[in-house]
């Protein structure tokens, strides 16, 4: 039988007139019947949101938005008297009322939970001292064990940092290892003996997984020979077990001989300076390809972006276009901030998100600094010979400007008998390697 609700109404008072109802008595009936006005039908009751446990006040029911989405989509009607239905517009309408309340509640709680999650994450970044710009920066993540967890990092990869003695990850690693994971471009910038080898190896070793015979598929490019042996070897130590091949350029000679189409396919990781590589590439035909290449990076990009006799800028063009996949990303390390690195990385890397730990260009915190004033270019030898009469301990590293002037440096401290040693340009392969491996292996 079908009537609108005026004829439903009718008929009931017609039924009922003159009989009068006991409410107190008959409670469960009064509910009943006070269903008839349509507005006192509870309809809210169903939409309520349900409530979640303290701590987590941000966390919105799914199924809270499913009840909603049911009790739109259901028939309202009301039983009157027995099988008698009747439509309820007027309920409709508040239970429309209702839904849109509740999805506005929900969506204040979402926003909610967003603001204190980036709270939280600002707070994180905060305390270790990392600034990041760029968009939907992922959150730094301070264990390893919840990087492996999130990125599926393989246990070989987490057991090799354990053996390199890696419990946790320094601030850069926590930053810049999960947007690398992600497969972002980025420029970081992290003071001197930060770990940043690592930030940029973890997330190379781990896309690469396993070698796959296509050649090169990762290049590291550093400015000295010294800085390339020593990814090298972190390179070798945090991929072992894994499979995968990793290369050091030597030798350009032995290397044009050594790399053929076939031969350079073994190999996975490649680590060199920028004119070694420079110079395999321009043989014609190139002694190497790099078209398989997924990762590009470019440690000390400072150093590397110099222009002039002693930069690497126009090498690292050369590089740069022979890494022609589609898939190709960039990654840029360094300890100093540069205008015209971040300028250049903004205007063609893809979606860079930028990643500074400590203030730009500062020292390194776990560094001593001390300025003494000396007065003149010979007051530097007598501060020096001071300095070493109060006795300093070895291992002591002397940084100067030119070659001709760590010569000079080098006769004068022979002169005075001290055990010193020297490297610059001019000395050979085996005199820098051998130099460094007797003062610090
Ligand atoms: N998570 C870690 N836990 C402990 N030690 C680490 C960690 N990551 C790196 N190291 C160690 O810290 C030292 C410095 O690391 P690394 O050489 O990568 O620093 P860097 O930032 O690249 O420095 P530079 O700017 O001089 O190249 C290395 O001896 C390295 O083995």
């Amino acid at each position: 039988m079908s009537m609108n609700i005026m004829d439903a109404e009718d008929l009931f008072r017609k039924l009922t007139s003159g009989a009068k109802f006991n409410f107190k008595k008959y409670p469960a009936d009064a509910q009943k019947l006070k269903c008839l006005k349509p507005k006192c039908i509870p309809v809210c009751s169903a939409l309520s949101i349900k409530k979640e446990p303290k701590g987590d006040a941000c966390k919105v029911s799914d199924d809270s938005v499913s009840s909603e989405a049911h009790e739109l989509d259901t028939d309202s009607e009301l039983t009157l008297l027995g099988s008698m239905k009747a439509a309820v517009t007027g309920n409709k309408f508040k239970k429309k009322k209702n839904s849109k309340k509740k999805l506005d509640t929900q969506e204040s709680l979402k926003k909610k939970c967003a603001a204190q999650q980036e709270e939280r994450i600002s707070q994180l970044r905060k305390h270790h001292r990392i600034s990041v710009t760029g968009r939907s920066v992922p959150p730094p993540i301070v264990d390893f064990k919840r990087m492996q967890e999130e990125f599926n990092l393989s246990p070989k990869l987490i057991q090799n940092l354990l053996n390199s003695g890696y419990t946790d990850p320094t601030p850069i690693q926590m930053q810049a290892i999960p947007i690398m994971l992600q497969g972002r471009q980025v420029l970081s910038c992290a003071p001197t003996g930060s770990g940043k080898t690592a930030a940029f190896l973890i997330p190379v070793i781990h896309h690469l997984a396993g070698p796959r015979k296509l050649g090169f598929r990762a290049v590291i490019v550093s400015p000295t020979r010294e800085l390339a042996s020593q990814t090298f070897r972190e390179c070798v130590r945090l991929s072992e077990g894994t499979g995968l091949r990793s290369h050091i350029i030597s030798k350009t000679s032995q290397a044009v001989r050594r790399f053929g189409p076939q031969s350079s396919k073994k190999y996975d990781i490649l680590v060199t300076t920028p004119n070694r590589l420079v110079y395999l590439l321009q043989q014609d035909p190139p002694t190497l390809s790099l078209n398989h290449v997924e990762w590009l990076i470019v440690d000390e990009s400072d150093k590397l972006f110099e222009t002039g006799p002693k930069g690497f800028r126009d090498q690292l063009a050369v590089i740069y276009r022979a890494c022609d996949s589609n898939n190709v990303k960039r990654a840029m390390f360094s300890a100093t901030h540069t205008i015209h690195v971040a300028r250049w990385a903004r205007k063609n890397l893809r979606g860079l998100i930028s990643v500074t730990v400590g203030h730009r260009n500062a020292a390194s915190d776990n560094v001593d600094q001390k300025l003494i004033f000396v007065g003149s270019e010979h007051g530097k030898m007598v501060a020096l010979r001071e300095l070493v009469q109060k006795g300093l301990t070895p291992p002591v590293l002397i940084f100067v400007q030119t070659k001709e002037r760590a010569k000079e440096l080098f006769s004068e401290l022979i002169y005075d008998g001290i055990n010193v040693d020297v490297i610059h340009a001019d000395r050979t392969q085996l005199q820098h390697s051998s130099c460094v491996a007797r003062v610090w292996m």
